[in-house]
């Protein structure tokens, strides 16, 4: 354990890897972690199971506020479950994946879930001394106090081809097609709300276009290490510290 708690907030668009290095750090560092994105998609499950319709706002949002959510923060053990029925699966399934946005793009839903991530940040900061958490706005509005802010990218191509190998077992043109809407068409609706295609200032942004897997975690490790230097977004503008995001809906 660290001497002083520590948060690693990492955030990223779809198929970026920021799951799978946020993972992998925080089990080299013996440090919870936390997947955002998987609260949003138990919530989609949960309306979808009670027959909710999405588009309903208010009733969604209702829906996320009284969410009998269970989701471990042990980085080597992925189980989520709502009202005791274990989802951990079952929110990875493409009905799922094509619908949460729906529910991430619900404002008043965002306000509850992101109360309910700064809890689980804040009690693992004492209980585990840090947490990984990585997402869409935790870099921004959830965490943008953590000690590491760090922007996983990469090209629209490479993230294509790696969700289609991750869910069709190869990336030929026809997978490609099929992994289209789970990866552009979601960050683009998800990107009205939040801001993770661009790093904020303050935010050092990693491209990991060209990098195996293991190379992105040697490089986030280097960074958390202090080895790496912080840069700013775009290198030709002076470094200026880091001030909340006041354009994002902070509910
Ligand atoms: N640098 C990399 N090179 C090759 N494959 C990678 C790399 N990083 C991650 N992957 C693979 O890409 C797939 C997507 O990774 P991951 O689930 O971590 O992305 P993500 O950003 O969390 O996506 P989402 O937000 O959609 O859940 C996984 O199969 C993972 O093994
Ligand atoms: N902090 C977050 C985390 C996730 N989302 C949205 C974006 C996705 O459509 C959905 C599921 O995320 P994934 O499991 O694919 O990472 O939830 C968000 O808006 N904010």
């Amino acid at each position: 354990m660290s001497a002083s708690p520590l948060t690693v907030a990492i955030d990223g668009p779809s198929g970026s890897g920021k799951s799978s290095v946020s993972r992998a750090l925080a089990r080299d560092l013996g440090l919870a972690y936390l997947d955002t994105g998987a609260m949003y998609r138990a919530l989609a499950w949960w309306a979808l199971e009670r027959e909710l319709d999405l588009q309903d706002q208010a009733l969604v949002a209702q829906a996320a506020r009284d969410l009998p959510l269970r989701i471990s923060t042990d980085p080597d053990e992925q189980a989520l479950s709502v009202d005791d029925t274990d989802v951990t699966q079952e929110i990875r399934q493409t009905r799922i994946s094509a619908q949460v946005s729906a529910v991430a793009t619900n404002l008043d839903v965002r306000g509850e879930l992101r109360r309910r991530q700064r809890e689980i940040i804040e009690q693992e900061r004492q209980r585990s001394g840090g947490i990984v958490v990585e997402g869409r706005d935790i870099t921004t509005v959830v965490a943008p106090d953590a000690e590491h802010r760090i922007l996983i990218t990469a090209s629209e191509e490479a993230r294509l081809a790696r969700r289609a190998l991750e869910v069709h077992g190869s990336a030929g043109a026809e997978q490609l097609a099929a992994t289209r809407d789970q990866v552009v068409r979601r960050d683009a609706d998800d990107s009205t709300v939040s801001t993770f295609l661009e790093a904020a200032d303050g935010v050092v942004a990693l491209d990991t276009s060209d990098l195996t897997l293991e190379q992105v975690i040697s490089a986030v490790h280097a960074l958390v290490r202090g080895e790496a230097k912080t840069v700013p977004a775009d290198p030709s503008t002076p470094h200026t510290p880091h001030q909340p995001d006041q354009s994002q809906e902070d509910r």
